[in-house]
């Protein structure tokens, strides 16, 4: 199980630190890796980062970065400061923008003698279906897109993406085993779908090539979140 528990990120997607409290104490040590996005990092603050590091979880914080080089690379300096362990911006910032974070990155965490944080970059929202895409007037197909963007981010420094499982086989063809590959997106067979659009069960995101599931609300909505936390830990370990 150990193996697989460092590969599951829960989406702490709440609004307070008592909603937050009351999900990490019930999963206890089923689960190790949280992801705090802006829905909590800009309700709560530092709370739950102060909270999560005392409870010894690693966290992926989830602010989704978009500016010129100059504001996202100084961006990145401060959240590397924090000492987090994944922190991400948008590919579509473009190539100059990725590698000025990737770079400030490095230099934070040198000059404070601290580990990196991986910097990651989103590629187009797991939520995103044909229709969607197709308002946006892109040339390309949603896959095609993606794994242009995966290739950018590597180009760039970057040490993963963000994406569907159902583009991981191709960006880990495209991009090799080392770079990481993060997928929102999972739900397991018979899960509610919610707004998300390109999915995949935890055994199928794994197999395509998947290195981090990052699962909300099939665990933390669930009735009892971590009798379901700890099946989807059985299908990724079995997977
Ligand atoms: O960057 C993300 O984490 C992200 C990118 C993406 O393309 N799709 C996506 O769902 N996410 C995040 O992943 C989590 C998925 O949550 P659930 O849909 O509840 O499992 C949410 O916190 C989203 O903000």
């Amino acid at each position: 199980m150990e193996q697989v528990r460092n590969r599951l990120i829960v989406a702490l997607d709440f609004a307070s630190m008592a909603e937050v409290r009351e999900l990490v104490e019930s999963l206890g040590d089923a689960v190790s890796y949280y992801k705090v996005g802006m829905q909590l990092f800009y309700g709560v603050g530092m709370e739950c980062l102060t909270y999560l590091r005392e409870k010894g979880k690693d966290v992926f914080l989830d602010l989704k970065m978009h500016d010129i080089p100059n504001t996202v690379a100084q961006g990145a300096a401060s959240l590397t400061r924090l000492g987090v362990a994944m922190i991400n911006v948008q590919a579509s910032g473009g190539p100059a923008m990725m590698r000025a974070a990737a770079e400030q990155v490095a230099e934070t965490a040198a000059s404070l003698n601290i580990p990196r944080p991986k910097l990651i970059a989103v590629t187009v929202l797991t939520s995103m279906n044909d229709t969607e895409w197709a308002a946006l007037r892109s040339a390309t197909s949603i896959s095609e897109q993606v794994v242009h963007l995966a290739k950018l981010a590597q180009d760039a420094g970057l040490d993963g993406v963000v994406a569907s499982p159902q583009e991981a086989e191709q960006i880990r063809k495209v991009c090799g085993e080392d770079f990481a590959i993060v997928t929102p997106g999972v739900r397991p067979q018979g899960s509610a779908l919610n707004d998300q659009s390109r999915v995949a069960t935890p055994v199928d995101a794994l197999q395509a090539g998947a290195h981090y599931l990052v699962i909300g609300r099939p665990i933390t909505k669930a009735e009892n979140p971590r009798a379901a936390a700890l099946s989807i830990l059985e299908e990724m370990r079995k997977a």
